[in-house]
């Protein structure tokens, strides 16, 4: 079966825990630990909403697609340093799948 990039994508991920730092960006995330991956996905969340607000105003979504792949990227590496992985939350996204997110967000209280 071919896997997916995302399947792909984790398992580099989670083999790099044990890589070289110094031969691997992955590597060099996990060895500086959790602090500074956070401050990499929130430095990338804030590079997506300004792409975002340049591609309604350019009409130009290129740079947008790139700052979300730089998102999604490191949020995957967080997940994996913590050991997570893609396919939880696409299980998540799944069980909310067909649930209006108003009745979803009356359930939670
Ligand atoms: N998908 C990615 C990916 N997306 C983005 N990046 C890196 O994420 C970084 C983005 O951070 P910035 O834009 O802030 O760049 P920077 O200024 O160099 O970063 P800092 O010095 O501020 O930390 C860049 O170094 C990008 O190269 C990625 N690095 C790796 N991957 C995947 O992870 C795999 C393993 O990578 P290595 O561990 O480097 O072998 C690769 O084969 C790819 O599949």
């Amino acid at each position: 079966m071919t896997q997916s990039i995302l399947e792909q994508l984790d398992a580099v991920l989670a083999a790099r825990k044990a890589a070289d730092p110094t031969s691997s960006y992955v590597s060099s995330l996990h060895h500086k630990g959790l602090n500074k991956i956070l401050e990499k996905v929130g430095e990338e969340a804030i590079e997506t909403v300004l792409a975002a607000k340049d591609a309604e105003q350019n009409g130009d979504n290129q740079n947008l697609i790139y700052e979300t792949a730089d998102l999604w990227f490191h949020s995957l590496v967080m997940l994996s340093h913590l050991g997570g992985n893609h396919q939880q939350v696409l299980e998540e996204l799944a069980r909310r799948f067909g649930l209006s997110g108003l009745d979803e967000k009356a359930a939670r209280k």
